[in-house]
């Protein structure tokens, strides 16, 4: 069975779908705050391997890593549900199956505990 990330056509789709979800991350109020002091290269690895764990693609990090790179965030469920409000409209602007996407926020939805503020 091919992954998502395989059937959106790998990594220069990707690329694609990763500048989208940016460009929505960055325009809403809600989240962009959190990058605001974030470089521009750490940015984009952040959205890639975003992208990259939700439709099962390479670089996929641990739910423990999850937990370190969001510590002292505190990060709310507004914060993590506008991100997956983003990653849902990324996906869908790119014509990804109402199937698929559902299945990428499943897998998301599994670090919710992981990174967001106890
Ligand atoms: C399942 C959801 C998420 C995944 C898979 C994810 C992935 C990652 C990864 C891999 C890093 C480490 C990047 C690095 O070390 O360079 C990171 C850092 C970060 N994440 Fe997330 N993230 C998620 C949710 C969120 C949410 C909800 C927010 C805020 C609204 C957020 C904001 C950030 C910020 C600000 C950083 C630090 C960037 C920096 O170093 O300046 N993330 N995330």
């Amino acid at each position: 069975m091919p992954s998502i990330y395989e059937k959106v056509g790998g990594e220069p789709a990707i690329a694609k779908v990763v500048d989208y979800f940016y460009d929505l991350v960055l325009a809403d109020q809600t989240v962009s705050q959190f990058f605001e002091h974030t470089d521009m290269d750490k940015q984009r690895k952040h959205q890639t391997q975003f992208i990259s764990f939700a439709l099962g693609g390479p670089n996929q990090y641990t739910g423990g890593s999850m937990a370190k790179a969001h510590e002292g965030m505190h990060l709310e469920p507004v914060h993590f549900n506008a991100i997956v409000g983003h990653l849902r409209a990324a996906l869908a602007h790119y014509s990804v199956s109402e199937e698929d996407i559902s299945q990428a926020i499943e897998k998301v939805e599994t670090l919710r505990g992981d990174i967001l503020y106890k």
